[in-house]
């Protein structure tokens, strides 16, 4: 075989393999999918070419382009990869969390031709369908770039380039960084709702893979000295998915095995398809076309996970070797084993106790009293009770020192959360219609109501997954009605979903581990500090996870995918990733539903120990033995409205209620 021919092989392979690299992690990792891949590519390939050529009118003006700077080798390469990355930023409004994937992704393919359609017809700055042409070659005035001792040291870079792609991303991938992009992957609601920043995931994700397709781009164009829009068109970016789709979305060995495969072996193969005047001209690429798209749909049908599927993370459980739990107060609540591992929370965490325990001494003693505030709504726009303006700062466990933003006015004692007045309308349909409820610290209260009661609907504007139409919701003494649901989240606020929510494809374990907050590993530059920075927070994190997943009995599945288990150890590991997330509050929503009796007394028992040791529960749950044994006070809604607070019996006693509900 020729040596040029197969360098030329390598250095193709090196190029596709780092933008599959780049779509893997985006695409395969992070469940962003980027339609407009190609652009990024073209733009480093573009920035690279006007970095290397000198001015414009150097070599007569036959074409026109941005600058011409005529730097030195790498720096063409370098900016390449820059411009990838930052032209990414433009496009993070397509992504954020309002806009649903498939949207984004359709606005991102339409970016994409709209950006080819001004590169091919705009001449001034990008000369148009001609594109550029004698792009000079990295060092080519110290080297011949005619020899192959040169073209097969840059093969030999560009392989290099390659594998720093391949280390970068395995990184970030294998971090639990990593773990919050496959969980919000998998479910991007639920990520929001457990403390992460999807907006700051994607934009990251877009922006590293972003510099990841500029620098491919960067690099090819100085091996083949030309940058012409036509090679760049939004197609190319479906040649880059079936290779990720094919080699294994998430697999970073699948991405480089499907570069290898698809866009390398596709070109390769129909070089030997012998050719014949009497065929059309571009009979063969448009098989090609075909084939790929029939690639596609055979894999999704038959292999979605693709040749090398994206492997199972499994995690060593850590032996619990932390001292026994401190002195009075800080101890763990009676149901000890969930407080395991609590010893080593963070400083930043400090304050919080055990699975999200209140801290030492300020919990009240036991469960509190019925407390019966009154039902009846407050008016809009009203004044808050004075119990929610004064207490202590020491009080304020996961306050303005998580968050900036929510910094004025002292939290109330009693009332950790209210609604003021809150209405939800879809539509004409008003399924929240004015409620005012009050949550007290430490108490364990019930929400009960027939189908369709609006529960659901207020336990979501009360977590921030949904807006409210009108009212205010306040949260340890701070209005948070326009804070979204992952900085409530950081605040200790924190919500299961009615329906199974467990992140599928991670396994019990990584739904645990998934929750932690303020994890040093849980960040862009912590995951690129590497596992030294954070081995000690996930060992500690492990830990905890461990003793829960005992104290619950599914540790046996610990390395289990949550998908694969039943209904009710699925509610099980929701609600323990609720108490990784060391709430303050805990609005679940019905938590025991397809669990077995038995253990949902396990799980109210636990509850309760938890308030008493300050933790604040709001559950949502239809089963009233439920109610009668752990639930006081409960709350009583109909048709969008608050009808009445109390114990379960008092509730009983009132005719409303019992018509509306407790009948039958
Ligand atoms: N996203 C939505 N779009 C339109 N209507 C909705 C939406 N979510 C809820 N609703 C409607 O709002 C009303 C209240 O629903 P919600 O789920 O809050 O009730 P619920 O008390 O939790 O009922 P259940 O006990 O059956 O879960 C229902 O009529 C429901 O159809």
């Amino acid at each position: 075989m020729n040596s040029y021919y197969l360098i030329n092989l390598v250095i193709y392979a090196a190029v596709d393999a780092m933008a599959c690299l780049g779509l893997s992690q985006q695409f395969g990792v992070a469940g962003v999918t980027n339609f407009g891949f190609i652009v990024f590519q073209a733009a480093g390939g573009y920035t690279a070419a006007v970095l290397a050529l000198p001015a414009d009118s150097a070599n007569g003006g036959f074409q026109s382009y941005i600058g011409g700077w005529n730097l030195p080798f790498p720096v063409s390469w370098i900016g390449a990869a820059v411009v990838g990355g930052l032209i990414a930023l433009p496009f993070t409004f397509l992504v954020g969390r309002r806009l649903r994937g498939d949207f984004a992704a359709v606005g991102l393919l339409v970016t994409a031709v709209l950006l080819n359609l001004l590169a091919t017809n705009y001449r001034p700055l990008l000369n148009g369908d001609a594109g550029l042409s004698l792009i000079p070659q990295p060092l080519q005035g110290e080297y011949d770039p005619q020899a192959a001792g040169y073209q097969w040291a840059l093969a030999a870079v560009a392989v290099a380039a390659c594998a720093a792609v391949y280390l970068l991303v395995r990184r970030i991938t294998g971090s639990p960084y990593g773990r919050s992009l496959r969980a919000m992957r998998d479910n991007d609601i639920v990520a929001d709702s457990l403390g992460k920043n999807l907006l700051s995931l994607r934009t990251a994700m877009l922006v590293t893979g972003g510099a990841i397709a500029g620098l491919s781009g960067g690099i090819l164009v100085s091996y083949i000295t030309t940058w012409s829009p036509a090679a760049w068109g939004y197609a190319e970016t479906v040649v880059l998915f079936a290779a990720v789709i094919i080699g294994g979305a998430g697999n970073h060995r699948g991405a480089i095995l499907g570069a290898i495969l698809v866009p390398v072996g596709f070109e390769e193969v129909t070089r030997y398809i012998p050719t014949s005047n009497n065929l059309p001209p571009n009979l063969i690429p448009s098989l090609q076309w075909v084939a790929i798209g029939l690639l596609i749909v055979i894999f999704l049908w038959v292999r979605p996970q693709g040749i090398l599927p994206e492997r199972k993370r499994l995690i060593r459980a850590v032996p619990l070797t932390m001292p026994p739990a401190g002195p009075a107060g800080s101890g763990p609540p009676a149901s000890g084993g969930v407080s395991a591992g609590a010893a080593q929370a963070r400083p930043g965490h400090a304050g919080l106790a055990p699975a999200g325990l209140a801290p030492a001494g300020l919990a009240p003693a036991g469960l509190a009293p019925a407390g019966l505030a009154p039902a009846g709504p407050v008016p809009a726009g009203a004044v808050p009770p004075p119990e929610m303006t004064a207490v202590p700062a020491a009080v304020r466990i996961a306050g303005p020192a998580h968050d900036p933003a929510v910094a004025t006015g002292p939290p109330d004692r009693d009332v950790v959360l209210a609604a003021v007045d809150v209405v939800r309308e879809f539509g004409g349909l008003r399924a929240v219609a004015g409620v005012s409820l009050t949550v007290r610290r430490g108490t364990l209260t019930g929400l009960i109501g027939p189908n369709g009661a609006g529960k659901s609907t207020l336990l979501a504007m009360l977590a921030g997954t949904l807006t409210v139409t009108a009212g205010q919701i306040r949260y340890q003494g701070h209005d948070v009605t326009g804070l979204p649901a992952y900085r409530r989240a950081r605040l200790g606020l924190i919500r299961t979903f009615q329906l199974a929510s467990e992140f599928k494809k991670l396994t019990v374990m990584e739904n645990l581990l998934s929750a932690v907050p303020g994890h040093r590993g849980d960040s862009l530059r912590g995951a690129l500090a590497g596992p030294r920075h954070w081995r000690g927070d996930e060992d500690a994190a492990i830990a905890r996870a461990v003793a829960l997943l005992e104290r619950f009995g599914l540790e046996a599945h610990a390395n289990s995918y949550a998908g694969d288990l039943s209904g009710g150890q699925r509610r099980l590991v929701e609600i323990m990733r609720a108490l990784m997330a060391e709430p303050q509050v805990l609005l679940l929503d019905e938590p025991m539903a397809g669990v077995h009796p038995n253990l949902a007394r396990v799980i109210g028992g636990e509850l309760v120990a938890l308030a008493a040791g300050g933790l604040t529960v709001l559950m949502v749950e239809h089963e009233l033995a439920i109610m009668d044994e752990f639930c006081d006070p409960v709350v009583a809604m109909a048709e969008g409205i608050v009808l009445a607070q109390g114990t379960m019996a008092e509730l009983r006693r009132r005719s409303d209620v019992v018509e509306a509900y407790l009948v039958g």
